[in-house]
C-alpha cells in the first residue's frame, strides 16, 4: 500500500526546501515543477556556499548535467555537508559512461557521499552497472532491467532508479516496476532531470526512499499522460505538465501502473 496522496499533502505541508545543483539546461524547469508539487527549490552551485546550503535543506539533489572541475567541488562539498547532517542525497548521474570526467566524478561522488537514491536513465546506470556502449550523450541507447537496479543498489548501498519506458527501482531487497509515462517524454529535455525533483521532494516526506521514489516517479508520470492529451507537441506538454503536477487529484492515482517484488 503506498500513500500517494497523503505523502503528496505532507510536501505541501511541509514545503521542504530542496538545494538543487541542477545543470544549466534545466535549472530553470526543475525550479517550477518542485514548486508545482508543493516544495521549495533553490538552486545554488557556488563552493563558497554550497555547504551552508546543504546542511540546512530538507534534500539535496546533485545532478551533474553541466558539470566542470569547479561544479565537481562544489557537487563534494555540498554532499559532504549533507551527509553530515543527515539530510538526504539523490545523485543524477547525467551522461555517465558518454566521458571518463563524467563516469569519475559520479564514482568519486558515490565514494565520499552518502548517497540515498542513484537515479539515471538505462545507458547510464548500465555503464555504471559495468555495460558499456548505451549512451549517446545524455541519451539512453537501451531499455535496462529489473536485475541491474538490484545490483547497483547493492554495490552501492543506494536505492537505484533506472527510468525509461519502464522504470525499474531496487533497494537491494525489494524491486519496484513503475510502467506510466508517455515516450514523448523523450522529447522534453531534462524530464529525467525534472522527475529527480519530484522524488527529491518526496524523499523529504518518506525516508523509506524505494517508496519515496515510486511515488515521484507515479506523480510526474500520471500528470505528464493527463498533460499529453492536452498537447499538441513536446512544447506544450512540458507546459501542461507543471499545470498538472500542481492540479493532482487523490483519484488520478487510480492510474498508477506499479509492480512492487519483495
Ligand atoms: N517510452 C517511454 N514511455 C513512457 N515513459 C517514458 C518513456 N521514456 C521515458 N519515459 C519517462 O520519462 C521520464 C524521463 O526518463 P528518461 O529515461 O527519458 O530520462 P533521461 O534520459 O534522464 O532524460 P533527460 O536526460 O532529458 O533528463 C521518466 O519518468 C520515464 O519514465
Ligand atoms: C541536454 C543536456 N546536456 C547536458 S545536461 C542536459 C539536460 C538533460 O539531461
Ligand atoms: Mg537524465
Amino acid at each position: 500500500m503506498i500513500n500517494y496522496w497523503d505523502d503528496l499533502q505532507a510536501i505541501r505541508r511541509k514545503r521542504p526546501l530542496v538545494h538543487h545543483l541542477m545543470n544549466y539546461v534545466v535549472m530553470n524547469d526543475a525550479a517550477n515543477v518542485t514548486l508545482a508539487v508543493g516544495a521549495s527549490p533553490i538552486m545554488a552551485h557556488a563552493r563558497e556556499e554550497v555547504e551552508e546550503l546543504a546542511a540546512k535543506a530538507d534534500v539535496l539533489y546533485i545532478n551533474i548535467g553541466t558539470l566542470d572541475d569547479r561544479w565537481v567541488e562544489s557537487f563534494i562539498l555540498a554532499g559532504k555537508a549533507a551527509s553530515r547532517n543527515n539530510v538526504p542525497v539523490l545523485l543524477d548521474p547525467v551522461g555517465a559512461g558518454a566521458t571518463r570526467f563524467r563516469t569519475e566524478t559520479v564514482l568519486r561522488i558515490l565514494d565520499e557521499v552518502e548517497v540515498g537514491v542513484l537515479k539515471g536513465n538505462g545507458g547510464e546506470m548500465m555503464a555504471l552497472a559495468g555495460v558499456a556502449g548505451m549512451i549517446k550523450g545524455v541519451d539512453s541507447l537501451g531499455e535496462a532491467s529489473p536485475e541491474i537496479a538490484e545490483r547497483l543498489a547493492r554495490e552501492y548501498g543506494v536505492t537505484a532508479v533506472i527510468t525509461g519506458p519502464r522504470d525499474y527501482v531496487s533497494d537491494g531487497k525489494r524491486v519496484a516496476i513503475v510502467s506510466n509515462g508517455t515516450p514523448m517524454l523523450q522529447y522534453i529535455t531534462g524530464s529525467g532531470c525534472m522527475v529527480g525533483s519530484v522524488i527529491a521532494s518526496f524523499m523529504a516526506v518518506n525516508r523509506d526512499f524505494l517508496i519515496a521514489s515510486v511515488e515521484g516517479l507515479v506523480t510526474f508520470e500520471i500528470a505528464a499522460e493527463k498533460a499529453e492529451r492536452k498537447s499538441s507537441g513536446p512544447a506544450s506538454l512540458k507546459v501542461n505538465l507543471i499545470d498538472e503536477l500542481y492540479n493532482m487529484k487523490p483519484s488520478d492515482y487510480e492510474m498508477a501502473r506499479v509492480e512492487l517484488r519483495g
